[in-house]
């Protein structure tokens, strides 16, 4: 059987640029496609000159994908572009992984209130599978379209599945309060990511309303039999990648640091890409890899659980999980062309 045909649409980005990165290297598939629009017709090496020798493929437009034999096709796209070329692609015969935020949520009129977007594509949203492996392996296998989770919400998900599906924890009051590189907010100058706003800063954003509330807390939803309420606080780090996210849940039941870990090796057990660490874990520990570090301990003095989840934002976080997805519907080892080890220092 011949390599599987890949396309990645709007590959001048952070993400898109991972994607290739990861994907050159890969054994079960050959990318057929590089889409741009602003910068078509020039080599994907000039824009992104860490590739030239590497990966010298002319961007083609958009309007490429549908004269092109693909198997499967990666939306490397803006919230609320990914839904016209979603609407667009709907049957052609390749899948599709969005890395946006435009199918994960269940409802159009939930994601219409916390994406503040005017543009909401309503068909879609229900075929669409939330691309979180270790949560949904079965269903991401059978799927066409893959919505690929936000950064933030793969550490806190991975961080407090285990103890929202016992019932080990109070679902409501439970605090996510997490940290981020520069690379999240994409490759667009913006004021918020201007060298000195950032450079020896460090600063809260998106107070009370950060988008990724509801993606978290829908998620965790379907595990609990209690709903969940959670204070999700992200934070700008003078980082270019790598995300921490420090949560604090309080136990119904006497549970103790070695349970806690016992309960979390347990859950985790034959999924490959999240660790339980003994110690806790740093950025570095992940950074350009697909792994998921998680500690996690119980405080006798405050009566906390306390859980630390690292990845990198735009690996596990994006365009690693995004192939992980892809390995799963094309049939593949969920691992293939995934086992980079984290690049510290
Ligand atoms: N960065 C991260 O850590 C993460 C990002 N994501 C999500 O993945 C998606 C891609 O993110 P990222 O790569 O960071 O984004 P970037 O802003 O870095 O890149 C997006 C690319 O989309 C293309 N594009 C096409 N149409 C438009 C348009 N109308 N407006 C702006 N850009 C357009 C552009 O490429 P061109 O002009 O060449 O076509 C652009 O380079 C987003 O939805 C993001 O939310 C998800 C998880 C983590
Ligand atoms: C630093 C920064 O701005 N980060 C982005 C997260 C990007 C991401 O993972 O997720 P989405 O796909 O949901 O946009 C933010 O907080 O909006």
């Amino acid at each position: 059987m011949g390599k599987k045909k890949i396309g990645i649409i709007g590959a001048t980005g952070y993400t898109g640029s991972e994607l290739v990165r990861i994907l050159v290297n890969h054994p079960e598939v050959e990318i057929a496609l590089i889409t741009s629009e602003s910068r078509a017709g020039e080599k994907f090496s000039d824009i992104h000159t860490s590739f030239r020798g590497i990966v010298d493929i002319v961007l083609q437009p958009a309007s490429q994908v549908e004269k092109t034999d693909l198997d499967l096709v990666f939306l490397a796209l803006p919230h609320g572009v990914s839904m016209d070329f979603v609407k667009k692609y709907h049957q052609k015969p390749f899948k599709i992984v969005d890395l946006s935020g435009d199918f994960r949520l269940d409802s159009p009129e939930v994601y219409h209130e916390w994406y503040q977007k005017e543009h909401v594509y309503h068909e879609g949203f229900d075929s669409a599978v939330f691309g979180l492996p270790e949560l949904n392996r079965e269903n991401i296998k059978q799927s066409e379209l893959v919505a690929n989770p936000g950064c933030f919400p793969t550490t806190a998900i991975l961080g407090l599945a285990p103890l929202l599906s016992e019932g080990l924890v109070e679902s409501r009051g439970i605090i996510v309060d997490s940290k981020t590189g520069v690379t999240g907010a994409g490759v667009k100058p913006k004021e918020v990511t201007h060298f000195p706003n950032v450079n020896d800063n460090f600063k809260a954003y998106g107070l009370k309303k950060h988008r990724h509330t509801i993606e978290i807390q829908d998620t965790l939803n379907k595990l609990s039999s209690e709903e969940v309420s959670l204070q999700f606080t992200p934070h700008l780090l003078p980082v270019d990648r790598g995300i921490l996210s420090t949560i604090y849940a309080r136990p119904v039941k006497e549970l103790t640091t070695a349970d806690l870990n016992a309960l979390y090796l347990r859950y985790y057990e034959g999924h490959p890409f999240v660790r339980i660490t003994p110690e806790a874990p740093s950025i570095k520990d992940v950074r350009a890899s697909n792994y998921c570090n998680i500690f996690i301990t119980f405080d006798e003095r405050t009566g906390n659980i306390i859980v630390l989840s690292a990845i990198d934002n735009l690996v596990k976080g994006a365009a690693g999980q995004a192939i992980q997805n892809m390995n799963l519907m094309l049939g593949l080892d969920e691992t293939t062309g995934l086992k980079q080890v984290p690049v510290n220092p």
